[in-house]
C-alpha cells in the first residue's frame, strides 16, 4: 500500500486543543472530522429489545410534542434483570434543593433536575455534556452525560439510544466504565453513570510528561483488558483516544468510556459507520476498511501521546509519517526500547501485521505484571482469610474463656455456701454496713473465739462477732463478664478483695470488682 497517496483529511488545526481542554474551552466539534460514507447507509442496530419501562411527566420548559415531555427509562436490558436500569431515577422525597434556575415544582422540572443536584461540569464532547451531580435520593455522587442535539429524528435518536445498549452491555468490565441508568426526555437523552476522577487527556495535562513508565505499562494492560472484552464481542470502539478513557475513583484502574460509535465488526464495512478522532484514526479507516485492527492502532498512538507527552497532528505530513511508522526519534527516544516495539507494533501501517488484543496481552512484560497482580491478589485473599479465621478462633477462645471462669466462680461459690469464711471482723462497724451477728458459735466445735487477733480479744468478748461479708456474690455480680476478656490475675490475685483484717474497711473489700484497681493504687 502507497501510503503517501493517502488523502490527507480535510480539518481545522487544534494545537492547542489540549491546553484549551484544559481549561475546559473546548470546542466540542473541533475534533470530528467529515464523517466518512461507506456503502450504504449506516442502520442503528435492532431496537426491538429497546425497552421504555417507565416515565414520569412534567410540562416542558419547550415546545415539544407529549410524548417527549415525559421522562422514559432507556434499557436494552432483559426486563427481569436485577439492575436499575429499568427505572428512572428516584425524585427525592424533599424537593426543596431544586435549585434555584430551575423551578422547583413536579409540574415544570425535567427529572434531571429533580433527582440530581448539579455540582460542575466535568467535560464536553462532540456529543454530551457530562455534569458531577449529587443524587438527591441516595446523596451519592455520579456522572450524568447529557446530549447536546436534540433527536432530530428517530435515526438519530436510535443513534443516540445505542450509545445506551454499548454502556449496558459493558458496565460489568472492571475496565469500562460503570453504568447506572438512562432515560430520555424533551428529546435528549441522559445517561448516568459512575464518577470517574478525570479523564487521561486531563492527567497527562497535570502530570506532564512525568509520568512513569512503570504506570504507562499498567495504563496500556488496563486498556487492553477493557478493548478485549469488546472484541470478544466482534465489537470495535472507533474512538479510542486519551479523552475517552477514565481513570477511577481509586486514581488507579483506567476505563474504557464513551461507547457512541462502538459497532459491530461485521457489520461495520457494510454499513454506514463512523469514525472517530482524526488525531487517532488508523490509516485504513480512510479508505473505509473497519476492523479490531483500527482499535489497536488508536491505543497505540494514544500511549505515544501519553508515554511521550507528543502532541498528535490531526493532519499534515506528520499525520501520514505516523502512519508510515516513522515516529519522531526526539520524541520515542524518551522511553524504553521495550516500550518503543510494543508501540510501533501497535502502529504498524498494515492492519493485518498488527498484533491483536490477545497478542499484546501475552508480551512477556505484560504477562509479567499480570502475574504478579495475580500473586498480589491471592495474597490478599489469603491474608484476608487468615486474618477471619484468626479473629473466629479468637472470639471462640475469649468465650470458652468466659465459660471456664464462670464455673470456676460457680464453683467457689458453691464450695463458700457449704463451708463460709469465719474470720474475725472490727468492733466497730460503718452504720452502712449493717452485718448480722454471727450465730452462737457451737460447743461441739470447740470454738468459742474465733477472733484470732491477740489484741481485740477483750473487745470482742464484749461485741458480738460480726460475719464476714459476703465477698463472692459481689464479685460474681459485679463483674461485666460478657463484655472483655477475663484473667487469673483479675479475680484471684487481688489481696484487697480478701482483705478483711479488722483495720481494713469492709466497704472496700466489697467494692472487689477485678476491674476497680484506682483503690490498689491509692493505697
Ligand atoms: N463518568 C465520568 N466521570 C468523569 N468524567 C467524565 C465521565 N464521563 C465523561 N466524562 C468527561 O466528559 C468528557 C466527555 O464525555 P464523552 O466522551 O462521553 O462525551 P462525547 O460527547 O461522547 O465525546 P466525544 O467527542 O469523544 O464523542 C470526557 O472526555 C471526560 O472528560
Ligand atoms: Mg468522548
Amino acid at each position: 500500500m502507497d501510503m503517501h497517496s493517502l488523502p490527507v483529511p480535510d480539518l481545522r488545526d487544534d494545537k492547542k486543543h489540549r491546553e484549551k481542554q484544559f481549561h475546559g474551552h473546548e470546542n466540542s466539534n473541533r475534533f470530528r472530522p467529515p464523517k466518512y460514507k461507506a456503502r450504504g447507509s449506516y442502520v442503528m442496530g435492532e431496537n426491538n429489545n429497546l425497552n421504555r419501562s417507565s416515565s414520569v411527566g412534567g410540562g416542558s420548559p419547550y415546545n415539544f410534542n407529549n410524548t417527549s415531555q415525559l421522562a422514559h427509562a432507556i434499557s436494552f436490558r432483559e426486563t427481569n434483570s436485577s439492575s436499575p436500569s429499568h427505572s428512572l431515577p428516584l425524585i427525592a422525597n424533599n424537593n426543596e434543593d431544586v435549585d434555584a434556575n430551575s423551578s422547583s415544582s413536579f409540574g415544570n422540572s425535567s427529572h434531571f433536575e429533580l433527582c440530581f443536584e448539579r455540582l460542575a461540569k466535568l467535560g464536553e464532547g462532540s456529543f454530551g455534556e457530562v455534569f458531577q451531580v449529587r443524587d438527591r435520593s441516595d446523596g451519592q455522587m455520579y456522572a450524568v452525560k447529557i446530549s447536546k442535539q436534540l433527536f432530530r429524528g428517530e435515526q438519530y435518536r436510535s443513534e443516540r439510544l445505542e450509545e445506551v445498549r454499548r454502556y449496558e452491555q459493558f458496565s460489568g468490565h472492571e475496565n469500562c466504565i460503570r453504568f447506572i441508568r438512562a432515560w430520555e426526555q424533551y428529546d435528549r437523552l441522559f445517561m448516568q453513570m459512575e464518577l470517574c476522577r478525570e479523564s487521561l487527556e486531563q492527567y497527562l495535562c497535570r502530570c506532564q510528561h512525568q509520568i512513569a513508565e512503570e504506570r504507562i505499562w499498567h495504563i496500556l494492560l488496563d486498556l487492553l483488558r477493557g478493548l478485549k472484552s469488546l472484541h470478544d464481542r466482534n465489537l470495535i470502539h472507533l474512538d479510542i483516544k486519551l479523552d475517552n478513557v477514565l481513570i477511577g475513583e481509586d486514581e488507579e484502574t483506567c476505563k474504557l468510556a464513551d461507547f457512541g460509535l462502538v459497532i459491530d465488526v461485521d457489520k461495520a464495512n457494510s454499513h454506514h459507520a463512523t469514525e472517530g478522532d482524526s488525531r487517532y484514526m488508523a490509516p485504513e479507516i480512510l479508505q473505509g476498511q473497519f476492523s479490531k485492527a483500527a482499535d489497536i492502532f488508536s491505543l497505540g498512538i494514544a500511549m505515544l501521546e501519553l508515554a511521550c507527552y507528543m502532541d498528535l497532528p490531526s493532519n499534515g505530513p506528520l499525520w501520514h509519517e505516523l502512519r508510515q511508522g516513522i515516529l519522531p526519534e526526539e520524541f520515542i527516544d524518551k522511553i524504553s526500547v521495550e516500550l518503543q516495539q510494543v508501540i510501533k507494533s501497535m502502529m504498524t501501517p498494515d492492519p493485518q501485521q498488527r498484533p491483536t488484543v490477545e497478542e499484546l496481552l501475552n508480551h512477556p512484560r505484560l504477562q509479567q505484571m499480570q502475574q504478579r497482580e495475580k500473586s498480589l491478589m491471592t495474597f490478599n485473599y489469603l491474608s484476608k482469610s487468615f486474618r477471619r479465621s484468626s479473629r473466629y478462633f479468637w472470639l471462640k477462645m475469649c468465650n470458652l474463656k468466659i465459660w471456664a471462669y464462670r464455673y470456676i466462680f460457680y464453683f467457689l461459690e458453691i464450695l463458700h455456701i457449704h463451708k463460709p469464711l469465719k474470720l474475725p471482723m472490727a468492733s466497730k462497724q460503718t452504720d452502712s454496713l449493717k452485718p448480722t451477728p454471727y450465730p452462737p458459735s457451737s460447743p461441739s466445735n470447740g470454738n468459742a473465739n474465733p477472733n484470732p487477733h491477740p489484741n481485740t480479744n477483750n473487745q470482742l468478748s464484749n461485741t458480738p462477732i460480726m460475719p464476714v461479708p459476703d465477698i463472692e456474690l459481689q464479685l460474681v455480680g459485679s463483674t461485666p463478664i460478657a463484655n472483655r476478656d477475663y484473667y487469673t490475675s483479675d479475680f484471684l490475685t487481688r489481696e484487697d478483695a480478701f482483705d478483711i483484717s479488722p483495720q481494713g474497711s469492709p466497704g472496700i473489700a466489697i467494692n472487689s470488682t477485678p476491674l476497680n484497681h484506682k483503690h490498689r493504687d491509692k493505697r
